[in-house]
């Protein structure tokens, strides 16, 4: 393989795995931090991959930051934040464009709970881009015996499948921590993946790449596992914890947090039906229970399956 230099900013639990796995396919990797002693300018000197696992929190600030600092015209901006801009609803790929036109913008999202990526464990990833020539480069970096990586052309809705699982998740968590049973959490997930699609559908992403796995994979993932943080916060929440008290004790972000209030925003103003998200969102609000979240669920008015 050919070694190429990767710069990658944010030193959280997602950085540091990717740099683990950019590391062990020979790549000279720079893992920069806004905590650490490397300045952005020198820790982007000839990078040819740079890769943002930010949160979502602080990617418009770094983008900005990097727009002052000169980088050769190839480089590839790829990146692996899972969120959505709370003042503009736009994704991480957007804000990375609109920051750097001229370059190629890869999305990377899967089912990748970072502690067993950490641990070695086999997973598998899609990189998402317009330009297939960068999906590919950044393909060609990642992938190994342990990290297969699909390229895909539908960046948008690769991105937004990662995203907006986040909030199925936070309910997935509650339902666990409500002790409600598999056939719940099957209607849960499966419903949360209906909402994930209207949703997307409406921002412009195809329906075929929620079923792939940045959505469908992504949301078998979180839903699934304790190691997500966006579950634990709704395992926490149905355990009687307050969301200041739960995020006081979480390791890292979730996302799914912030994410339901912007989606909140925009179902309403595009009048999109999302209840799960709305519960979500009203749980975290501490305006209502998890229990009642439920409940609420439960009595909504009787529908088809599908045309909803
Ligand atoms: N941990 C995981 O399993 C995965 C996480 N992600 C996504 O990756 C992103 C990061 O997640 P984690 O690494 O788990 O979170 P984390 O909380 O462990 O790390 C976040 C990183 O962002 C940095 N950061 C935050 N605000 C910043 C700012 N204003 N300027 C510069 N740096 C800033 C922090 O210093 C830290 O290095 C999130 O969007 C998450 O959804 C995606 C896939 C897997
Ligand atoms: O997105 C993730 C795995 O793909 C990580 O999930 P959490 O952010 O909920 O830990």
């Amino acid at each position: 393989m050919r070694e190429i230099t990767i710069t990658i900013l944010g030193a959280g639990a997602w950085g540091t795995a990717l740099a683990q796995l950019a590391r062990a396919n020979g790549h000279n990797v720079c893992l920069w931090s806004r905590h650490g002693e490397l300045s952005l300018k020198d820790a982007l000197e000839g990078a040819q991959i740079v890769l943002s696992a930010i949160s979502m929190q602080g990617v418009t600030q770094v983008a900005t930051a990097i727009a002052s600092i000169p980088i050769s015209a190839d480089t590839i901006f790829v990146t692996a934040t899972k969120g959505l801009d709370a003042a503009t609803t736009l994704t991480p790929a957007q804000i990375w464009q609109a920051t750097f036109p001229q370059h190629p913008i890869v999305v990377l999202c899967g089912p990748n709970l970072s502690k067993e990526i950490h641990q070695n464990l086999p997973a598998a990833t899609v990189v998402a881009s317009i330009d297939a020539e960068a999906a590919e480069a950044v393909q060609a970096a990642f992938t190994s015996q342990r990290f297969r990586v699909y390229t895909n052309s539908d960046p948008l809705g690769v991105e937004l499948g990662g995203t907006i699982k986040n909030v199925i998740a936070i309910a997935s968590g509650a339902c666990d921590g409500l002790q409600l049973g598999t056939n719940a959490k099957a209607a849960l997930v499966t419903r949360g993946l209906t909402e994930i699609i209207r949703i997307g559908n409406s921002w412009g992403a195809k329906t075929e790449t929620f079923y792939g796995l940045s959505g469908l994979g992504d949301l078998l993932a979180t839903c699934n596992s304790p190691l997500s943080r966006n579950y634990q916060v709704g395992y926490q929440l149905a355990q009687g914890k307050t969301l200041a008290e739960t995020l006081a004790h979480l390791e890292g972000t979730a996302e799914g947090v912030n994410t339901a209030e912007v989606l909140m925003q925009r179902a309403e103003t595009q009048k999109i039906s999302m209840p799960i998200t709305t519960q979500v969102y009203r749980a975290l609000q501490g305006e209502i229970t998890p229990r009642q979240a439920l409940e609420e669920l439960m009595l909504r008015d009787t529908k088809p399956e599908y045309n909803n």
